[in-house]
């Protein structure tokens, strides 16, 4: 982009329409309510809070999910795994997680869950494989007949607690070009490091396989030194405690640029800001953040959106990507998270390009395929918004210039 583009701060209409990409999403925190309804009578489970108004419901995973702590946060899932244990729930799901991701803008998404937390009626962990691929192929059909276009990886979750990690991650491997794209480990992480699955993540390297680690999200710089420099990860399941490893001067923590507008590097580069070995090496290394900023305000790791660190960490140019980790827990979206993130930092589309680029980058396809929903579906998506903002918009005020570069990533 040259210094002459109008910044075009989208509208709500816009980020839903918007190509978006999605690296962080669990499918065991996507579900519809209703469906949690339909599902938990059809299955016998007797547990569910509100088991009559998928209204309430909704709002009981939302608020027990905001208590501040990732161990609080995390007992909600009891309620989705209980429903999600018959090869039709799993694919049911799945199809409707893909329908619904399609439905909000997403083209590509990487959706996890731990097979090891499907198996109370006698699934194997190959059936609960076969049946969640099968329903993302499902919902893809379905987006498709309904205009629109998404792709949905799996990545294989082993929980962090427990001793399965091996074991999923040869599920994962077995896997690999049917539907699985990756591992991920996750669940409560104090008390629970990285490092007691080196024998996955060491297994997984010989393989030249991908995994993600959730770290640096309720525990802060050990964990991420761990997953990166013991596990090696591609990518850091939220790391948005790189923050802890960066420091600013009092009052330069907005994400708001000052001299180069909401998307301006002045003060990375003035100096003032001063990054250590470990946020160097996030950087430099161009490791994925895989951000989730309503998820953190629940768990405590972000105190609101305009002290939420992404607004740093984009001006820094760290490889920053949006999520929504638990659309039902969190009641959101990404178009939800963008909108949060457009109001509160005055993100433009350029913006959102380059949050959007920079996960396709990220993406454990292959090169070619990631470089292909770049160059034939983001940019081309965003351009057409654009256009329409230039020529048809009823643009309030006389465009000003934004220095927005979605080339650098
Ligand atoms: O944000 C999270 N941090 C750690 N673990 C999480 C988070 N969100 C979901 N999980 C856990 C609960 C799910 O049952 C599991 C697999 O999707 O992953
Ligand atoms: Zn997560």
């Amino acid at each position: 982009m040259t210094s002459e583009t109008p910044i075009t701060i989208p509208t709500t209409e816009q980020i839903r329409r918007a190509p978006k990409a999605l690296l962080h999403d669990h499918l065991d925190g996507g579900l519809r309510p209703a469906t949690i309804i339909e599902l938990a009578r059809e299955t016998g489970y007797e547990g569910l809070p509100e088991p009559d108004d998928a209204d309430r419901l909704e709002t009981w995973f939302r608020e027990s999910a905001d208590s501040g702590s990732l161990e609080r946060y995390l007992e909600t899932f009891s309620h989705t795994c209980a429903v999600l244990q018959t090869r039709d729930a799993l694919a049911r799901v799945a199809a409707e997680c893909a329908e619904d991701l399609a439905a909000d803008g997403v083209v590509y998404a990487e959706v996890r869950y731990a097979p090891e937390q499907h198996l109370e009626k006698g699934l194997t962990l190959e059936q609960v494989v076969e049946a969640v691929n099968e329903g993302f192929r499902e919902g893809e059909r379905r987006a498709r007949a309904a205009g629109n276009r998404i792709r949905v990886g799996a990545l294989l979750t082993a929980m962090r607690h427990a001793a399965r990690a091996l074991e999923i991650a040869e599920l994962a491997n077995r896997y690999r070009d049917l539907g699985v794209v990756g591992f991920d480990i996750a669940g409560a992480e104090a008390g629970y490091p990285p490092t007691r699955h080196l024998d996955a993540f060491e297994y997984l390297k010989r393989e030249n396989n991908h995994f993600t680690i959730h770290a640096g999200e309720a525990f802060g710089l050990p964990s991420i030194w761990q997953a990166l420099q013991w596990c090696g990860a591609d990518r850091l399941g939220h790391g948005v405690r790189i923050i802890d490893d960066i420091h600013v001067p009092d009052g330069a923590h907005s994400g708001e640029g000052d001299e180069g507008g909401p998307s301006g590097v002045s003060a990375a580069r003035s100096g003032e800001v001063k990054l250590g070995r470990l946020a160097s090496y996030v950087r430099d290394k161009r490791v994925p953040l895989e951000l989730c900023p309503t998820s953190n305000l629940q768990t405590g790791a972000a105190s609101s959106y305009a002290e939420h660190p992404i607004g740093l960490l984009r001006r820094l140019h760290f490889r920053a990507t949006v999520n929504t980790d638990n659309r039902l827990m969190s009641g959101t979206s990404m178009s939800t998270e963008f909108e949060h993130l457009v109001r509160t930092f005055r993100y433009t589309l350029d913006d959102m390009q380059w949050f959007t680029v920079n996960a396709m980058k990220s993406a454990f396809i292959p090169f070619d395929e990631r470089l292909a929903m770049i160059n034939e579906v983001i940019k081309p998506g965003y351009a057409e918004l654009k256009a329409e903002w230039l020529f048809h918009a009823a643009a309030p005020e006389p465009p000003l210039t934004s220095g927005s570069g979605e080339s650098q990533s």
